[in-house]
Parts: structure tokens; C-alpha cells; sequence
């Protein structure tokens, strides 16, 4: 049973909890408490972590050794004069070995790498997935769609990346600078110290730097979302939009915000590029000034030349890992944006919770009669702003209930809270006595049967969809359901018949066909209470007769609750209920309501002038 049946999408008044959006901020506590439940993930993988530290090490290492190496060979060998090619031969061959030990180190710390993040970002998404999964309504009527896909891809991916790269640059190339300095001390303290002069400068340039950078990027981010949710909502409209002729219009519209992105990319790149090009000249205006000072002091002999030659190659390589790290700014700042926002998912508790253990009462779904009361029922979406007031409704187990009333008076809202999709704010709804928030909400939910309005399909094959996705179903079972609600001609017709795969919401099929498989659907799950938002759609005669059969043998036998938006499908019901904000005001069956001469017979009579049908439009 899908949860998302009464939902308005965007109808949202309920703004007690603030929605996670992207540009949520969150508190320094908040933060804290994100790192450490993010944190949390890499927890099982530290001995590998220390592998890949051991590894970049040992790389890092082989790397710094090679410069030192060819300073052994200038001043020991070569700047002696001597003759014999052993020792070449040795440190040539130590060279080579040293190369081959970096690479060897640097790929297995990366594979190493690789597999942990694929395993965070597996376990993470596949938490998150099953953390939303058990939120309720309340949450999804806050949260756009699209922030929620953003959060399981995107989010995870560069959680991801900050295992992966941030704190591989922090451990790598925060080391390769120690390491560096420690070599340079060794070979020469005095141009060591005048080296160290450029740390301050270099600070100075990432200081100013990184906060271009991090405006740039987020500008850069925030145009891609602006332009993601413009693609998705036109897509999601492509049919409004061409009936109503706005191709242009929208595509003038994704133009400015397709140049706003270009625009905002390429000053992201810019500052790249000056910021990787400063550190460019500082390296080679450093080595100018190497060259210069120990090149002196190799003149007065005051300086071994192989140490020079160590010293320039060490200073060329300092610049790398200070870049790398503050490349990696950048993911690090999205990394902790997006931290805060799953940490916020995570922190969200279900609104609509199961009962603790002891108050649970466990009934068995097949030995519930379906006998349905509420019981001084008060409930709104926000505290002030009530929908449903003060309402009792009993309702006999096996009955047949029609229930109608304009838009927004509340039938959609009744549903759900039987469902428990929301909880009452006070009263209570009862199920053969038992109070609904006393049922495991699995349990609840396999006792009530839900027939949407318009009947969610998946991408899958019609057996699929009937038994959804659940194969202790069989397909001789599936078969039946549809035989006996009257879908086997259409299904028949089909090329591939119940093989058939349905594109996405099955919209290769008709509202009323899409109805048919939801009937079959509860034909299968066999739930003692069935509710059904019937289609407002005008289904043609034909199609009308087949789904008014289906609902009859349906409901046979189980209580039904069905919101009308056509009389004919409740004029035979037990009882008509008659709702106008939030309140019953009248019930009887189809004949005493028009007796009654009361607000019924206005709407039906409004129906029939207005649409010359003989139908109650009230949705
Ligand atoms: N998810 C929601 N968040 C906030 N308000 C909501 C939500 N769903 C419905 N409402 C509001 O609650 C009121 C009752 O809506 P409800 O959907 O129950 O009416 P309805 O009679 O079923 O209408 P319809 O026939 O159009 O489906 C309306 O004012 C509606 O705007």
C-alpha cells in the first residue's frame, strides 16, 4: 500500500519543522553532532584506513628519496670525478626500484580507498533510503521530491568523496609537506629557513583565495540546482505545457538559467586557474630565488651542488600538496553541506510511530470484521488551521459507504487519518474497537486496502504491479485477481498480455484501466477494509461499466469506503456522508438524502444543471 495517496503535493501548510533544503544552515552543535554520525561510517574501516596511511607513507617516501638519490650520485660521484659506474648503477637501480615502490604503493592505497568509499556510500544510501521509507506524510508534505533524490545521490556521493579524497589529501598531502621540510632541514638549515619564508606568503594566498573560491563554487552549485529544478518541473509538465502553447516561453526561461549556469561555471574555473597560476609563479619565482642564493653559495663552496639540485626539486614539489589541499576545500565545504542535510533526514523521527511493544495489540489482519468508529476525531495539517472537527462516524463492518462534499472539505483527510498516515490531534479511530494507533502500522496497513485516485504503477510487468513485486504472490494467483475483477480482456489485448512492461506510472494504460489492476491488486492482498478515491477522470461508458464491476465484487464482503466523485458509483452505497469543512453534515442513503431536501440534493441538483450528467462532481 502506497503511502502517498492523500497527498497534495505542495499543499503544505504544516511548517513546524523547516524543510531541508540546500540552502540550510545548520548550528555549530548540529555540525558536531553530523560529523560524528558521518564519521560513524568510517568507523568499520579504520584498519584499512591505517593501511592506506602505512601505504602513502611508504609512497611518499619513495618519492622524496628519488631527488636525494640523484644529489648522492652529483656530489659523491660525479663532483668528485670518479670513474667507476657501480655505485651509478646502484642508485640508478635504487631509483628505478623507488619509482616502482610509489606506484605500487600509491595504487594499492587508492584501491583500497576506492573500496571504502563505495562501501560508505553504499551502506549510507542504503540507511537514508530506509530511513525515509519509514518517515511520515507530514515529512514528504515538507520536503520536495527533488531535494530527497539530491540527498540519496548526490549528498551520499560526496560524503563519498570526502573519505576518499579529502582525507586522503589531508593524510597524503599534509605528510608530503612534513616530510619535505624534515629533508630540507636535513640537507641545509640556512636555505631550509629561507624557504620556510614562503609558508606565510602561501598561507596568505590560499587565506584570501579560499573564500573566492568557496563563493564562486557555491554560485556555481546553486545555478545547477536552479536549473535541475527548472528541468524537472517542465519535464514533470510537458503535457500542460504544450497544450498551452509555452514551448517558447519555457525555453526562453531555461536559457537564462542554462547562461546563468555557464556563466557562474566559468567564473568557478577562472578563479581556479588564477588561483593554481599564483601558486605557479610563487613555485618558479622560488626557485629563481634558490637558484640565486644557493647558486652563491655553491660558488663560495659554501653549498654541495647536489643539495641544490635536491633543494629545487623539493621546493617544486612543495607546491603540489598545498594545492591539493586547498582544491580540496572545495569538497569539503559541499562534504559538510551536505553532512548537515542527511544528518537532518537522520534526526527526523517518524511523526506517526508504531506502539511500544507492551500497548501493541497484535489482531490478525484475516480475523478483523472491519467495523470502523471515530470517535470525536479533531485533526489539521497545522496547528492552526483545523480540517477535520470534532467528527464521530461509526461505521457497521461489511457496509458500503459513499462519501461526498466539495473539494477541501476534508474526505481525503478522513482517509488518511484511518490509514494513520497522520495522526489525530485528539479523538480517537477505532478498528473493531482497537484503537488504530494501538496496531503495528504493517499490520494496520495490510487490514486496510487502498485504491488511489489515480493508481500508482511501477516500471514493471502488469504481474509485477498486481502483486507488487511480492513473489509469494504466484502468477496463477495474479491471473485470478484479474479474471475476477473483469481485467483479463484488456490485459489480453495487450501485445505481450501480463508479460506487458509498463512505462513509468503506467502510462501506456487508461485512468480506468490503471484502476482495474488496483482492484486486482486487493482481490490479492484480500485487506478486510477497502477505501477507494475513485477516479474523477471521465472514464468512457464502457470502461465505467467494467470498473463499476470491479468495485462490486471488490467490495463484496469487506467494509468500503469510497470517495465519490460520481454518483453512480455511490447511489447503491449503505450510506452516503455528506461532508462541508470538516464536519458530517448529513448521511442517509442516496434516496433519503434527496428526501432530506438539504445540501446533498443542492450539490446533486448543482451537478446536474451544471453538467447536464447525471453525475456529482465534486472533486
Ligand atoms: N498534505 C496537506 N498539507 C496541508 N494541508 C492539506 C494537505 N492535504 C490537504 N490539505 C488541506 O486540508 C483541507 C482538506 O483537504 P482534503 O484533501 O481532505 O479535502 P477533500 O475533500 O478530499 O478534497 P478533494 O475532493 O479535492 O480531494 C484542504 O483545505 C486542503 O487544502
Amino acid at each position: 500500500m502506497r503511502k502517498s495517496l492523500f497527498r497534495k503535493p505542495g499543499a503544505s501548510q504544516n511548517r513546524q519543522q523547516p524543510e531541508i533544503s540546500a540552502s540550510y544552515s545548520a548550528t555549530a552543535q548540529e555540525r558536531k553532532e553530523a560529523f560524528r554520525h558521518i564519521f560513524a561510517y568510517g568507523k568499520p574501516h579504520r584498519w584499512t584506513f591505517a593501511l592506506v596511511c602505512v601505504c602513502a607513507v611508504l609512497a611518499i617516501l619513495a618519492d622524496l628519496l628519488q631527488p636525494y638519490l640523484v644529489k648522492v650520485v652529483i656530489d659523491d660521484h660525479l663532483m668528485e670525478g670518479r670513474t667507476d659506474m657501480s655505485l651509478l648503477w646502484l642508485v640508478g637501480g635504487a631509483y628505478a626500484a623507488l619509482a616502482l615502490i610509489s606506484l605500487l604503493f600509491t595504487y594499492w592505497q587508492n584501491n583500497l580507498l576506492q573500496h571504502i568509499g563505495q562501501n560508505i556510500v553504499a551502506k549510507l544510501r542504503k540507511d537514508l533510503f530506509g530511513h525515509i521509507q519509514k518517515l511520515s506524510m507530514s515529512f514528504f508534505d515538507r520536503t520536495p521530491i527533488g531535494s530527497l533524490v539530491t540527498n540519496e545521490s548526490s549528498d551520499t556521493e560526496s560524503i563519498s568523496q570526502f573519505f576518499t579524497q579529502v582525507l586522503l589529501s589531508l593524510i597524503r598531502d599534509g605528510l608530503t609537506l612534513v616530510f619535505i621540510l624534515v629533508f630540507m632541514f636535513q640537507l641545509d638549515v640556512m636555505l631550509a629557513l629561507y624557504s620556510s619564508l614562503l609558508l606565510p606568503i602561501i598561507a596568505i594566498i590560499a587565506a584570501v583565495f579560499r573564500s573566492w573560491l568557496r563563493r564562486t563554487y557555491q554560485a556555481a552549485r546553486t545555478q545547477l540546482s536552479r536549473m535541475v529544478a527548472f528541468v524537472a518541473e517542465n519535464l514533470a509538465g510537458m503535457s500542460l505545457i504544450q497544450a498551452f502553447n509555452q514551448e517558447e516561453e519555457q525555453f526562453k526561461q531555461f536559457e537564462n538559467r542554462n547562461r546563468s549556469y555557464w556563466k557562474a561555471n566559468v567564473k568557478e574555473i577562472r578563479t581556479n586557474v588564477l588561483f593554481n597560476r599564483s601558486f605557479d609563479i610563487l613555485g618558479n619565482v622560488s626557485v629563481a630565488l634558490l637558484v640565486w642564493i644557493g647558486g652563491m653559495a655553491v660558488f663560495h663552496r659554501e653549498l654541495e651542488f647536489g643539495v641544490l639540485y635536491a633543494f629545487i626539486s623539493y621546493i617544486r614539489q612543495f607546491f603540489q600538496p598545498i594545492n591539493a589541499i586547498t582544491q580540496q576545500w572545495n569538497t569539503f565545504q559541499s562534504t559538510t553541506v551536505s553532512m548537515d542535510r542527511l544528518y537532518r533526514i537522520f534526526a527526523t523521527k517518524p511523526e506517526v510511530r508504531d506502539p511500544e511493544p507492551a500497548q501493541a495489540v497484535m489482531v490478525q489482519p484475516s480475523g478483523i470484521h472491519g467495523e470502523i468508529a471515530y470517535r470525536g476525531v479533531e485533526f489539521g495539517y497545522s496547528p492552526d488551521i483545523p480540517v477535520i472537527n470534532r467528527l464521530d462516524l461509526k461505521i457497521e463492518a461489511g457496509q458500503m459507504i459513499g462519501i461526498v462534499g466539495v473539494t477541501g472539505a476534508g474526505k481525503s483527510s478522513l482517509m488518511s487519518l484511518l490509514c494513520r498516515f497522520y495522526d489525530v490531534t485528539a479523538g480517537s479511530i477505532e478498528i473493531d474497537g482497537v484503537d488504530v494507533r494501538s496496531i503495528p502500522q504493517s499490520t494496520l496497513h495490510r487490514i486496510i486496502g487502498l485504491v488511489q485516485q489515480e493508481p500508482f504503477l511501477y516500471s514493471g510487468s502488469i504481474v509485477d504491479n498486481v502483486r507488487m513485486f511480492d513473489e509469494s504472490y504466484t502468477r496463477e494467483q495474479v491471473e485470478e485477481a484479474c479474471r475476477f475483477v473483469g481485467a483479463e480482456p484488456f490485459i489480453r489485448r495487450l501485445e505481450r498480455g501480463y508479460d506487458t512492461v509498463l512505462s513509468e506510472r503506467g502510462s501506456g494504460l487508461s485512468a480506468g484501466e490503471r484502476q482495474m489492476l488496483s482492484f486486482a491488486r486487493i482481490v490479492l492482498l484480500q485487506p478486510r477494509i477497502l477505501i477507494l478515491d475513485e477516479a474523477t477522470a471521465n472514464l468512457d461508458s464502457f470502461t465505467e461499466q467494467l470498473v463499476q464491476h470491479a468495485l462490486k465484487v471488490v467490495s463484496a464482503g469487506r467494509t468500503t469506503l469510497v470517495i465519490a466523485h460520481r454518483l453512480s458509483t455511490i447511489m447503491h452505497a449503505d450510506r452516503i456522508i455528506v461532508m462541508k469543512h470538516g464536519d458530517i453534515v448529513e448521511q442517509g442513503t442516496h434516496a433519503e438524502l434527496i428526501e432530506l431536501d438539504g445540501y446533498y440534493r443542492e450539490l446533486y441538483e448543482h451537478s446536474k444543471g451544471g453538467q447536464g450528467l447525471e453525475e456529482l462532481q465534486t472533486g
